[in-house]
């Protein structure tokens, strides 16, 4: 059912919020890109670009970006909100004063509260407070910004508890290079789209270290046990991790040249420190603090994440990334399971 051309705003103007907000001028709905940099709007309203984020792409001239939160959200019958995990507090504190009572809420963020350890729906909820956070909706999966805003076909999945609100902001969503599935797991959608950037990470040191790919694929699969183990225990279907935001999403971000996580990871097997890698990137690598962030879940909850607590010890306590794989390969021999 379609919901005819309607107003969505898009906040922030970050590579993965430019490249939703592309989406939706695609699907011809009018499109409010937020950030809070004057210089930003100016240039995306003036030449249709965003060049620190998506350089060599040019973006439908009928994107307008303001800094003005009023303005993007008032009215807006859907708000997608794409900031950086450790910014998503803020701003969705941000949009309270602007919210309608009907507007749909989406976010995008994969990624902790690292002080809370809360996920990104439960955040966006207590900022909310007047929302119903069951229309909450999640959205994840494979879908580098850099291919999504070419129209190369890329496949995501929207959560909600209530599904009607996923199936509506599959409609805004939906077209024939952007397929949406939608999924009533939450929980599941936001765990394993925040922790495949570990094992991101760990990909890049390890193919950084020049380890292989049998080295990788292990990295993958155990790393994919890991992520289903805490998932569960924190209440997520284990189905969500062999779909989109699960396997798929581990599979890109490991694999991809755009993966900043990836990359990360493989500038720190270069011997970088993890403030020039994160300096020299100038954009978000969200496993940094998602490693931080699992890595006490994992203890809160009591469950064994040995790739998460050597990627942890490798960032935060000065380990040797080579020790840190001959360790991971001498722990106690385990059946599979
Ligand atoms: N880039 C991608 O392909 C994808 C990214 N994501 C997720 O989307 C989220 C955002 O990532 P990207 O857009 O890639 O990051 P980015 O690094 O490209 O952009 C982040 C933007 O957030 C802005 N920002 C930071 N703190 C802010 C604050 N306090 N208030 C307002 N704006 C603030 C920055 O100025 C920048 O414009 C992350 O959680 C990421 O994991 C998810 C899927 C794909
Ligand atoms: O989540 C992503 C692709 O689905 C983006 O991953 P990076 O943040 O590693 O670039």
């Amino acid at each position: 059912m379609s919901q005819g051309r309607i107003k969505t705003a898009v906040l922030v103007a970050g590579s993965w919020g430019t490249a939703i907000a592309s989406v939706l001028a695609d699907n011809g709905h009018e499109v409010w890109l937020w950030t809070r940099n004057e210089s930003q709007a100016a240039e995306i309203n003036a030449s249709h670009r965003n060049s620190r984020f998506l350089s060599d792409a040019v973006l439908s001239p009928s994107i307008r970006s303001t800094v003005s939160m009023e303005e993007a959200a008032k009215d807006a019958a859907a708000v997608f909100i794409v900031a950086p995990s450790s910014a998503m507090r803020e701003v969705a504190a941000s949009i309270r004063p602007h919210l309608g009572k009907d507007t749909l809420v989406v976010h995008a963020t994969k990624g902790f509260e690292i002080g809370s350890l809360k996920r990104m729906s439960e955040v966006i909820a207590e900022e909310l407070p007047a929302y119903d956070p069951r229309r909450i909706v999640v959205l994840s999966g494979p879908s580098h910004a850099e291919e999504v805003i070419r129209r190369c076909p890329t496949t995501i999945v929207v959560a909600a508890d209530e599904l009607a609100a996923a199936e509506s902001a599959q409609d805004l969503l939906i077209n024939s290079d952007f397929r949406v599935y939608t999924n009533d797991d939450v929980v599941g959608v936001e765990v394993g789209g925040a922790l495949k950037n570990i094992i991101a990470l760990g990909a890049g040191l390890s193919d950084g270290l020049g380890f292989g790919d049998n080295a990788k694929a292990a990295l993958l699969t155990r790393g994919l046990a890991e992520i289903t183990r805490l998932g569960m225990a924190m209440g997520g279907d284990p189905m969500t991790f062999s779909g989109l935001a699960g396997i798929g999403d581990l599979v890109v971000t490991c694999t991809s040249r755009h993966s900043r996580n990836w990359r990360a990871g493989s500038m720190l097997a270069q011997g970088l420190s993890l403030e020039e890698v994160l300096s020299r990137l100038g954009m978000v690598v969200e496993g940094v603090r998602t490693t931080q962030a699992a890595y006490r879940l994992a203890m809160q909850y009591k469950i064994t994440m040995p790739i998460t607590a050597e990627l942890h010890r490798v960032l935060f306590e000065g380990k040797d990334p080579k020790t840190a794989v001959e360790d991971l390969m001498e722990r106690d021999r385990k059946h599979e399971n």
